[in-house]
């Protein structure tokens, strides 16, 4: 017997991908289970399967950075902080942080289809009683106007989101006087995709040239990270979600002398709304 649930869970993550550096993700995570029926007619209780795998997806894979090990230039050593990854293409990049902040995988990169392999084969390692076999897809939010990814870190978080390399895949949508505007949708996700957003507080260098390098001590140990400056924006608070929509409500409505609304998405299916009215230029 199969029994099957969609859509059982989500998972935040970063990968680094030797094409395109950084980049958040956001999944749908479904999944399959094979065995045999016990006598209570049921395979696994529905209320107990959720809780057993996201448990699991929630203490491995899930707000870290996804490294693909055997990827051109990637190097994984031991350091004071835990690991330390450095990556020279598609640009010079580098983090230390505690072990658990990090999901190395002995691939030369990262796609949903083998995560999804993998999860299946670590989730069926030590299955629950009479599962024989555990499937997983992980599958991304299918896009309904603009969407953009971006890494970032949380200190003040009491959980995973502390982790200063974990990312989104978020749709994001604005009005501009009452009116949904596509094209604003498309230029700001086109200006944040791939992004790294920093709290001012944490950026070392804020106002230098070159690298951008952020900082912070949180809970679960030391963090730091480097990498190019064109690819960061800073922001004058933490990057919660409810910051970033105030930010780009603030930015846009600045630029554009318009009432501006912004729904920021963080992953799928939550966020924050903010509005900015800008002056209006004068005539
Ligand atoms: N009000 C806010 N709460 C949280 C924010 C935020 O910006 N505003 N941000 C985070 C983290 O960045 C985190 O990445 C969100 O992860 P999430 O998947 O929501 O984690 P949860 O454990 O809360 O939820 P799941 O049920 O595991 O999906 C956290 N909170």
């Amino acid at each position: 017997m199969t029994l099957f649930v969609n859509n059982l869970t989500n998972i935040d993550a970063s990968i680094w991908s030797p094409q395109l550096g950084l980049m958040g993700a956001s999944w749908h995570v479904d999944v399959e289970l094979d065995g045999e029926l016990g006598e209570d007619g049921m395979l696994f209780d529905f209320g107990e399967v959720k809780p057993w795998i996201k448990s699991r997806l929630d203490a491995g894979l899930d707000h870290t950075l996804l490294v693909p090990a055997q990827a051109t230039g990637v190097k994984v050593e031991e350091c004071l902080e835990g690991l330390h990854l450095s990556a020279e293409l598609p640009y010079s990049f580098e983090v230390r942080a505690p072990r658990q902040a990090f999901t190395i995988l002995p691939w030369g990169e990262i796609n949903a289809e083998r995560l999804g392999a993998y999860l299946s084969q670590e989730l069926s390692k030590r299955p629950p009683p009479r599962v024989e076999a555990i499937r997983v897809r992980l599958r991304e939010e299918l896009p309904d106007g603009a969407i953009y990814t971006y890494s970032h870190g949380l200190k003040h978080h009491a959980g995973n989101c502390q982790r200063i390399a974990h990312g989104h895949r978020s749709h994001l949508r604005i009005w501009r006087d009452g009116q949904r505007d596509p094209e604003l949708e498309a230029h700001w996700s086109r200006q944040l995709d791939h992004s790294y957003l920093v709290d001012e507080e944490d950026a070392i260098n804020p106002r230098e040239s070159g690298p951008l390098k952020v900082r912070y001590r949180s809970a679960q140990g030391q963090f730091q990270l480097r990498l190019p400056r064109e690819r960061c924006h800073i922001l004058p608070a933490p990057t919660t979600v409810e910051h970033i929509a105030a930010w780009l409500a603030r930015q846009i409505a600045q630029a554009s002398g318009a009432h501006i609304r912004v729904q920021a998405f963080e992953g799928i299916d939550k966020g924050a709304l903010a509005q900015h009215r800008g002056e209006p230029s004068p005539a």
